[in-house]
């Protein structure tokens, strides 16, 4: 069995224009890339970075413009049919049927793989299992919190026992708590030898659930690596995190620039980032420059260090 999941090269998503005056919009500009069979992985990028446009691709749902794209060694515009079946996918809103029951939508999942019913029947009590849902399987999914409907819309993209996993932004919408549970839910998939495929613009999602990403801006892929590489190519070490009273911010930036002048400084709207192998240490040359910031923190830097850096841009707006 080839240890290559996912295959791109070149690969091109356009979309038709809107209307008659628009032009085509390339949501996926040319990208290549390889995903290995036992590491998980993310795309992540802001919204409109052409993310879901490159998982529909992946999921056979949306055909590729250009390039070339195999998934699980085959072509998905001619064996569509055959990679879903060994795909489990979990789009951006849920599509559950919300006036059926917990239960009922996990059957007519399996009926429409074709599995048989006993197997349809043994491997949904298996899922809610899985989904801390066994309590509630015969509720209808109108009466779930948002966070139990992404875990039943998970158990029922697992009916199939794919190989791949493909979430579009798992997480978001819900709150703290719930995504704590679903990313425990996907870690022990992880271990279970699934393959996990998502999309996210929260870096600490990346962080958590993927051992190498993919970033995109633009339609592009801007970088690619381990978090931990990325980080390591892309920042120094530490970050010190200063906020400044309104109106204040200039001058202390115009000192810390003199300051500074080896390092890298990062203006945003509502704070300077200082890039610096010894956080501390700058601290104290802000203290010494007389400057008297509202806050100040040293911190790690992540993965919104690294999209920072690559792209001038913050991951959330
Ligand atoms: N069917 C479509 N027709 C025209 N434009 C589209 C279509 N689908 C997506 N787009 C555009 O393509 C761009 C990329 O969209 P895509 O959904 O792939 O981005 P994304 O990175 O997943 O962002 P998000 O986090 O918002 O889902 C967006 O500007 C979007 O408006």
């Amino acid at each position: 069995m080839s240890d290559v999941l996912v295959e791109a090269a070149g690969l091109v998503k356009r979309y038709p224009p809107r209307d008659r005056h628009g032009t085509p919009f390339t949501a996926v500009d040319g990208i290549d890339f390889t995903l290995r069979r036992g590491e998980s992985f993310g795309f992540l990028g802001p919204n409109g970075a052409g993310k879901s446009s490159t998982m529909r691709m992946i999921a056979c749902v949306s055909p590729p413009t250009a390039g070339t794209l195999r998934v699980l060694g085959m072509d998905p515009l001619t064996a569509g049919r055959q990679i879903r079946a060994r795909l489990g996918v979990v789009p951006q809103d849920d599509a559950l049927d919300r006036e059926l029951t917990v239960l009922e939508n996990l059957l007519i999942y399996g009926r429409y793989f074709g599995l048989p019913k006993p197997e349809i029947a043994a491997r949904s009590a298996q899922l809610l299992e899985f989904a801390q849902l066994a309590d509630r399987g015969r509720e209808r999914v109108d009466a779930l919190s948002g966070g139990m409907r992404r875990r039943l819309t998970i158990a029922r993209s697992l009916i199939n026992e794919p190989e791949i996993l493909l979430l579009d932004e798992p997480t978001t919408g819900l709150d703290p708590q719930a995504r704590h549970v679903l990313w425990d839910r996907l870690f022990r998939l992880k271990q279970q030898g699934v393959s996990l495929i998502l999309t996210t613009h929260y870096m600490d999602e990346a962080e958590q659930l993927c051992d190498r990403l993919i970033v995109m801006d633009k339609g592009r892929i801007v970088a690619q690596g381990s978090p931990a590489e990325l980080i390591a190519r892309h920042s120094t070490k530490e970050v010190l995190e200063l906020r400044f009273e309104i109106g204040e911010q200039d001058k202390g930036v115009a000192k810390l620039r003199d300051a500074a002048i080896r390092d890298r400084l990062e203006e945003l709207p509502d704070r300077v980032l200082w890039y610096t192998a010894e956080g501390e240490a700058a601290l104290a040359v802000v203290h010494q420059l007389g400057l008297r910031p509202a806050t100040a923190m040293v911190r790690r830097a992540s993965l919104e260090d690294v999209f920072l850096a690559l792209t001038g841009r913050t991951l959330v707006d």
